[in-house]
């Protein structure tokens, strides 16, 4: 039976009056590598989509003072947080870097937002998404992720072929393996609410958590279960679905791609690794370059072409002024039309 997923109107219902300082989107950098960049790519997609929410950056220490200069300079919110580590135990992650993932819970803490999406630095948003705020509080919204990677050789569902993306393809054995797994989500994009009294249980349940291979995705699945709704992959590609599951994806109405896949990190694709000669992996990587690499869309030329747009409209209204008032007096109206001072 097919999972319920979302449906999620692109225009308000009601437009509701929400001062842009309760909402953000947020992302997490860590280390003194080229991540860096993706957090830049990500800033500037944002800014061409015209999202209306400033992209607050979660650092962890080691992220040095050039690359939040960088940042801060692409119009980002640079906040340090400090590192989360999950309990000492013997597991074997994934990747072994997911262990500094766990400091992605630090974002609970950002209370000063009422909603905001999280997004990961190796994901792009290449249409405006900023209707997902107005989804129903009280629920955390992400993405079906897919079993079917060799990540998740690991896994009862995938030594067994099973996957939730086509649960009919290979049936769930109930007899033998008991109910199927919950619905997953893959967190490298989601719709949370911050919230400290959220942010100390989680932390307080991590300490008691033993780690499992997916890091904080495994954890975060774990502690969201009950209130976890799926939304429209649309909203998270996860790249293995262009060649796990073909038929679930139109690329044409993906509005976000998540650049996971191994080999598929934009700012070091070498093409390569498998599958990373697809012709739709080269567009999806030249659109993200596209956009990096675009300085009109880089927040001093935005911030300046914004500026010379108002003070052109300034300048249009101060000559259309006299014309106006002669109009009016013609009429016989006597009101004087003001212009609005130049910003
Ligand atoms: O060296 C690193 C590794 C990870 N990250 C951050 O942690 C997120 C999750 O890691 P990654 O996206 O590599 O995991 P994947 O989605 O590929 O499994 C990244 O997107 C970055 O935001 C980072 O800043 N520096
Ligand atoms: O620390 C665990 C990470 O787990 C997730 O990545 C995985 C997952 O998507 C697998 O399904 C894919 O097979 C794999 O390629 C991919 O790396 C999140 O994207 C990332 O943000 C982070 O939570
Ligand atoms: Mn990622």
């Amino acid at each position: 039976m097919a999972p319920e997923i979302v449906k999620v109107s692109e225009t308000m219902v009601k437009p509701r009056i929400v001062t842009s300082g309760e909402r953000a989107y947020v992302t997490f950098l860590a280390g003194n590598g080229d991540y860096v960049k993706g957090v830049v790519g990500l800033a500037k997609g944002l800014r061409k989509v015209k999202s209306a929410y400033p992209l607050v950056v979660a650092v962890l220490p080691d992220v040095p003072a050039e690359h939040r200069r960088i940042l801060e300079a692409q119009g980002c919110i640079v906040r340090e947080i400090e590192p989360v580590y999950p309990p000492e135990n013997q597991t074997r992650f994934a990747m072994a870097y997911y262990v500094i993932n766990y400091s992605k819970l630090r974002i609970w803490e950002f209370v000063e937002y009422k909603k905001t999406i999280y997004l990961d630095g190796d994901i792009q948003v290449y249409d405006n998404i900023d209707h997902l705020f107005d989804l129903p509080d009280g629920y955390f919204y992400a993405v079906m992720d897919c079993f079917c990677e060799k990540t998740w050789s690991h896994t009862p569902q995938y030594k067994i072929g099973y996957c939730q993306q086509c649960p009919d393809k290979v049936k769930w054995p109930t007899e033998e393996l008991g109910q199927p797994p919950s619905l997953y989500f893959n967190a490298g994009m989601f719709v949370f609410e911050p919230s400290l009294h959220i942010y100390d249980d989680l932390l307080k349940t991590l300490q008691i958590t033993p780690s499992t291979p997916f890091a904080e995705q495994d954890f975060l699945n774990m502690y969201f279960k009950e209130i976890y709704k799926p939304i429209p992959l649309v909203y998270n590609l996860v790249l293995a679905m262009l060649w796990r599951h073909p038929e679930n994806v139109e690329l044409d109405k993906v509005k976000v791609v998540h650049y996971c896949a191994a080999g598929s990190k934009p700012w070091r694709y070498t093409g390569k690794e498998e599958n990373m000669q697809r012709e739709d992996i080269k567009l999806l990587v030249k659109k993200w370059w596209d956009i990096y690499k675009d300085e009109s869309l880089d927040y001093k030329n935005a911030v300046a072409v914004n500026n010379q747009l108002t003070a052109d409209a300034a300048e249009a209204v101060n000559q259309l002024q006299p014309l106006i008032a002669a109009a009016m007096s013609q009429a016989g109206a006597v009101k004087y039309v003001t212009a609005p001072s130049a910003a």
